[in-house]
């Protein structure tokens, strides 16, 4: 968290170095969602990381502030082995083996997003990030710990705010595994909002399958004689697809429908 701070305080021609609105950099400074696609901004800096294997990418990170590699590299790693047990509990809860769902996902590839939320001063006018859920397969979120700002849908009608927690992370599921569970498991409606007293930091880890993973419902959770909710598709094709699209769309997934 302090870190991503640092980096965000940092004089704005340091940062202009590594800005860049093409998604698919591996290390870009950004604002709002996709400045190419959108006409209405949101109230968001970011820093979008590649992180797996980390000898691959690290030399490309800041090196300013001094401790940013050391200090993202050993979150990167931590929060790496946690996801992959959290799949292994997912396949379980699945009634799949547990290394079933890492094993369609194949090697996966990791992206790290610090989300910097600066003060608003009319934060009724807009978002940090609208609606929108996740298009990877788990993301694990680390938020500020002072300051609100996330909220998901719950029942597709009510906001509701996740409020920060000590030592707490947060947990979303993305749609590829809505798509892996056909439907069982959904995909969460998030979005952040901002405010006009604080500035707000979260720091999102996102497991992503390998670009070539074909992912689509498990024949075993689509039920005798019933057809399943979502074709298959590779990820590289999802990918391309969610990135192509404003934020502030219907469900991705819903693309995917079918044989459509
Ligand atoms: O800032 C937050 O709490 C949410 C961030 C988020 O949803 C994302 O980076 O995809
Ligand atoms: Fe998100």
């Amino acid at each position: 968290m302090a870190v991503g701070l640092e980096f965000f305080r940092l004089p704005p021609e340091e940062k202009a170095k590594l800005y860049s609105d093409e998604p698919s950099k591996k290390i870009r400074l950004s604002t709002s969602f996709n400045v190419r696609k959108e006409t209405v901004h949101n109230w968001r800096d970011y820093l979008r990381l590649h992180c797996h294997p980390l000898e691959e990418f690290v030399p490309d990170w800041p090196s300013n502030p001094e401790t940013f590699k050391e200090i993202i590299s050993t979150y990167c790693c931590e929060v790496r082995l946690l996801g992959l047990r959290l799949l292994g509990a997912i396949s379980l809860g699945l009634g799949l083996e547990e290394d079933y769902i890492e094993n369609v996902l194949g090697e996966q590839e990791q992206h790290m997003a610090v989300n910097y939320y600066p003060r608003c001063p009319k934060p009724d006018l807009t978002y940090g990030l609208p609606k929108h859920t996740d298009p990877n397969a788990l993301t694990i979120l680390l938020m500020d710990p002072h300051v609100s700002g996330l909220q998901v849908l719950k029942d597709g009608a009510q906001w509701i705010a996740v409020d920060p927690r000590p030592n707490a992370l947060v947990v979303n599921l993305g749609d590829q595994l809505q798509a892996l569970s056909n439907g069982a498991y959904k995909s969460v409606w998030h979005r952040a909002v901002v405010n006009a007293a604080r500035e707000r930091l979260s720091v999102a880890s996102f497991l992503c399958p390998c670009n070539s993973a074909v992912i689509g419902p498990v024949a075993k959770l689509v039920g005798d004689g019933d057809e399943p909710v979502y074709r298959s598709y590779t990820y590289d094709e999802y990918y391309k697809k969610f990135w192509s699209r404003n934020l502030d769309q219907d469900h991705c997934l819903e693309l995917f429908t079918g044989q459509k």
